[in-house]
C-alpha cells in the first residue's frame, strides 16, 4: 500500500520533501563539493554565508532549551547548541583559516537576502511557535547535511584523499552529527502523538519551507548572489 512508509510523522515529512531533498543532493554546487572541483572563490563566499546562518541556527537550540518540557530536553539542546558552536563551526573557522579568512571577518559577514529570509524565519516560526514548531524548521538543516554528507562519501569513496572538501565531508557524514537529527526525530515523534491534523499541517509547511530554503541556499552560494546597489 503506499501508505506504509507514512506511518511516522518524520517518515511523512521526509517523503513530502524527497523532491527538493533530491534536487539538494544533486545540486552543481553540492557535486562539486564532493568531487572536489569548487573553486575556492565560491567555498569562501559559502563559508562566510553559512558562518552567520549557523550563528542564528544555534539560537533555535537556545530557544529549544526555554521551551523544552524537562531537564533532560533542555540539557540535549543545550548540548547540540555548544556541538554547533564549537565542533561544527570551528570546521569553518578551519577552512577559513587555510583561506586566509579571519574568524572576524566570518562573524562579521553581512547576510544575504537568502540567508536573512532564511533564518528570519526559522527564528520567527520558532519564537513564536511550539517546541514543534522549532524542531519542524531546524529538522532538514540537520537531516538533509547529514544525508549530502553519505552521499558524498559513497559517491566519491578514495577520490576523498585528494579532496580538499574531504574534512566537511567526513565531519557531515560522521555519526556524531548524524545522532542530533535522529534525536529531534524522535522528540518530534513523541510531541506530534495524537495531534490534530491541522498542526501537522502546520509542522510539514515549517518543514518544506526550509526544505526549500536549503535549496535556495545551495543556489545562493552557486550564484554568489548579492543586494542590489
Ligand atoms: C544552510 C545550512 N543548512 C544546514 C547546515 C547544517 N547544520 C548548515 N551548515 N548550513
Amino acid at each position: 500500500m503506499e501508505n506504509t512508509k507514512l506511518e511516522t510523522f518524520s517518515n511523512r515529512l521526509h517523503e513530502r520533501a524527497k523532491g527538493i531533498w533530491k534536487r539538494n543532493h544533486t545540486h552543481p554546487f553540492v557535486q562539486a563539493i564532493g568531487d572536489g572541483t569548487l573553486s575556492e572563490k565560491k567555498f569562501a563566499y559559502y563559508l562566510k554565508q553559512d558562518y552567520i546562518y549557523l550563528m542564528d541556527y544555534s539560537k533555535l537550540f537556545a530557544l529549544g532549551v526555554i521551551k523544552a518540557h524537562n531537564l533532560e530536553t533542555m540539557a540535549k539542546f543545550a548540548s547540540i547548541l555548544n556541538e554547533t558552536l564549537q565542533v561544527e563551526m570551528d570546521i569553518h573557522r578551519h577552512y577559513a583559516l587555510e583561506f586566509g579568512i579571519s574568524s572576524i571577518e566570518l562573524e562579521n559577514t553581512e547576510p544575504t537576502p537568502t540567508t536573512l529570509a532564511y533564518t528570519g524565519y526559522m527564528l520567527n516560526a520558532a519564537q513564536n511557535g511550539t517546541l514543534a514548531d522549532l524542531i519542524a524548521c531546524l529538522l532538514p538543516c540537520a537531516w538533509d547535511y547529514y544525508e549530502i554528507g553519505l552521499l558524498l562519501k559513497e559517491q566519491n569513496g578514495e577520490a576523498l584523499e585528494n579532496n580538499r572538501y574531504a574534512d566537511w565531508i567526513k565531519s557531515y557524514s560522521s555519526p556524531e552529527f548524524g545522532e542530533a537529527h535522529k534525536w529531534l526525530i524522535a522528540l518530534l515523534e513523541e510531541l506530534t502523538e495524537g495531534m490534530p491534523e491541522k498542526e501537522l499541517l502546520r509542522l510539514e509547511k515549517h518543514f518544506l519551507v526550509t526544505s526549500r530554503y536549503e535549496y535556495l541556499f545551495w543556489d545562493m552560494v552557486q550564484n554568489e548572489q548579492d543586494w542590489p546597489l
